[in-house]
């Protein structure tokens, strides 16, 4: 607890004994919960200062400048990290396109799939996201004469006209089949198949994996908080200091709230992508007032404009002397931290229409939650409605609860209906074992504000998406491994997700292009791809086809429309309703199946046998 010179005049002294400390996490006494009403109450509308809606912002992103006219043709807009550009991969991939150029290889007709091989955070689902980035970045895919500069002095030993040939690459002659963003995804299943001239599809790998790797894993983090939150909560993504630099807090805003997050504290990606914007105030705020004495101006006009109260700080101090002596209150409240209560004040008087108090910074029980119920009633005495507390530290269970009550006491005692239902935000390293602990434990928590571990991905890294060539010339290709969960699945593969008749999906299946395509009511055998013994027989209701054209190059098939954010969300929040419930549970969850058709089954094992060479024991 912080502690100042005059603290003896600043610290809050208990008259009465509250109901007793906790244990620092232990459980709480049961305690009835706020009502449907006050979980499901509608987000505040988003920050005063002019923002682009959403989709002002997807257009203005689409006007972005254009590195080629390909991009520009197709009206995708530029990635939102300038840092996406050509020369962002890895210095194997052009020495690979040096190589396949001096073989004359370069503009073979290669088929890679982009894929993951493990769901993240010991669950059996993952979130895809990263597409639009994607598409944005191939579109505007060009080497400037400054890269040429670069790429000539850092590879001396290639030939010029190797340049020459840099000079005129693009994507527009490589093709991009995609599952939707926002989709629920399995490992094997490739969310993207990338066609196109070998040694230009070879350049795409790195940035392309990079642009869905993390998207990937931080909205599967994103829905697992949602999940384990449930609906009714409200969640506040507050990773922006806590994040790998810029472009991680830029796309931990944007992906979480794809994810199922609500808002976010990141101003610049409110700008950028719409996103709503929520945020409370901090602990320095707080401890920057000593007394009373700061607040210069303490006249408060009412909400309705009809009257002035001159001095509100007075009206303030005026409820917390009524709350102190409330019977129904039990006496609890004694002599409250002044400097706070001169915080709360000031706080109210520049925001009378949103007050929300972090209530920590002394002694939440004996300052902050008698100050906040003083300014909040002082609030409503001018017509306003305060907003809620925020919780920052201690046991955010027995916190919650304890604060419910006195609203409850509150409204009764000062007959203030909705008191009750004041929001209660809270934060300080929560993650989806927090939140789970919460829930087991009974909170009265309305909101969680969640920064570090959800933005930096804190229990895995990365998701591990890889990118492997499977075809080439129209010749299947595969690569081999000891460990059989390694081995690709080879062949240029249409996949579809079929459903059951309770609605749920049941199983995914590749097959190969040439095969015909499942259809609803007619059986199919699905087999797992590496494991004999697993297969079975589907009759699906209903077949979806999962890879769509989102860039067609130079075929004529219709090109999917990139879809906006709130959409994309969507898509999100549907699909994961639509999992039976086991796949997502926390605590070993089912896995869902992949399968291939039988003659894509065949053709693998076929290939195996012909690729991996006979050993020879001595
Ligand atoms: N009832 C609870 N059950 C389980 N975990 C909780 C509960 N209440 C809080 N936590 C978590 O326990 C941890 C408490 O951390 P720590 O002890 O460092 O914080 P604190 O002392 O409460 O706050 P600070 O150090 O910021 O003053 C946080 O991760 C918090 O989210
Ligand atoms: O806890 P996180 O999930 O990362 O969420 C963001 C945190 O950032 C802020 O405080 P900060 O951590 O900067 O300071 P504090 O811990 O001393 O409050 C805020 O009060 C949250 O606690
Ligand atoms: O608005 C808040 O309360 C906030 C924002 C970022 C980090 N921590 C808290
Ligand atoms: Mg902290």
């Amino acid at each position: 607890m912080p502690c100042s010179a005059s603290s003896a005049r600043l610290l809050p002294v208990c008259r009465l004994q509250l109901s007793p400390p906790p244990a620092r996490l232990r459980s709480p006494p049961p305690f009835p919960s706020a009502s449907a009403a006050s979980l499901s109450r509608p987000l505040p509308s988003p920050a005063a200062n002019p923002r682009r809606t959403r989709e002002e912002s997807r257009m203005a992103a689409t006007s972005a400048p254009q590195a080629n006219g390909n991009g520009s043709a197709a009206g995708v807009g530029a990635p939102t990290n300038p840092m996406a550009t050509a020369l962002l991969t890895d210095q194997y991939q052009f020495s690979m396109a040096y190589a396949y150029w001096k073989a004359g290889k370069h503009a073979d007709r290669a088929v890679f799939d982009l894929y993951f091989r493990k769901n993240p955070f010991g669950g059996e689902f993952t979130v895809f996201a990263g597409l639009e980035e994607c598409i944005k970045f191939i579109a505007n895919f060009k080497f400037t004469e400054h890269d040429i500069s670069f790429l000539q002095s850092v590879m001396p030993m290639c030939e010029g006209a190797f340049f020459d040939y840099l000079r005129e690459v693009d994507c527009s002659d490589v093709e991009v089949y995609s599952i939707h963003e926002g989709s629920v995804v399995f490992p094997k299943v490739p969310l993207m198949r990338v066609e196109g001239p070998v040694a230009v599809v070879q350049l795409l790998e790195t940035p392309f994996v990079n642009l869905i790797n993390y998207a990937s894993l931080v909205t599967t983090n994103a829905a697992r908080h949602r999940h384990v939150a449930g609906k009714s909560k409200v969640l506040l993504e507050f990773g922006l200091r806590r994040a790998q630099g810029p472009d991680g807090a830029i796309s931990a805003s944007k992906y979480c709230f794809m994810g199922g997050f609500d808002a976010t504290s990141n101003v610049l990606a409110g700008n950028l992508f719409g996103i709503p914007l929520r945020g409370t105030h901090s602990h320095a705020f707080v401890s920057s007032y000593m007394s009373l004495d700061e607040i210069p101006d303490k006249a408060l006009r009412s909400k309705d404009g009809s009257r002035v109260c001159q001095d509100f700080v007075s009206l303030v101090q005026e409820w917390l002397q009524k709350i102190q002596v409330a019977d129904s209150l039990g006496g609890v409240f004694g002599y409250t931290n002044q400097s706070e209560l001169a915080a709360f004040a000031s706080y109210a008087l520049a925001f009378p229409s949103n007050f929300l108090a972090l209530v920590d910074t002394y002694d939440v029980m004996r300052s902050g939650i008698p100050n906040f119920c003083a300014v909040a009633l002082a609030l409503h005495d001018l017509g306003y409605k305060a907003s809620g507390i925020r919780l920052d530290s201690g046991d955010l269970a027995y916190l919650s609860i304890e604060a419910r009550k006195v609203f409850c006491a509150v409204e009764k005692e000062f007959n203030v209906p909705g008191f009750a239902k004041m929001v209660i935000t809270a934060s300080n390293d929560l993650n989806e074992e927090t939140i789970d602990a919460l829930n087991k434990q009974g909170h009265e928590v309305d909101a969680f504000g969640i920064g570090t571990y959800l933005v930096t991905c804190y229990s895995q890294a990365a998701l591990g998406c890889v990118f492997k060539l499977v075809e080439i010339n129209s010749k299947p290709r595969i690569k081999l491994s000891e460990d059989v969960a390694k081995v690709s699945i080879p062949c240029k593969k249409r996949c579809f997700r079929l459903y059951g008749k309770e609605g749920y999906p049941l199983v995914d299946i590749m097959i190969r292009e040439s095969e015909s395509s499942p259809k609803a009511g007619e059986r199919i055998l699905c087999r797992h791809p590496f494991i004999e013994s697993k297969r079975a027989y589907v009759v699906p209701q209903h077949v979806e086809e999962l890879l769509q054209c989102y860039w067609p190059g130079r075929s004529d098939k219709p090109r999917a429309e990139l879809p906006s954010l709130d959409k994309i969300r969507n898509r999100c929040m549907q699909q994961l309703e639509k999992l039976r419930p086991d796949h997502i549970r926390r605590l070993n969850p089912t896995p869902y199946k992949v399968s291939v058709s039988a003659k894509l089954y065949d053709f693998i094992h076929c290939l195996w046998l012909n690729e991996a060479p006979v050993g020879e024991l001595q």
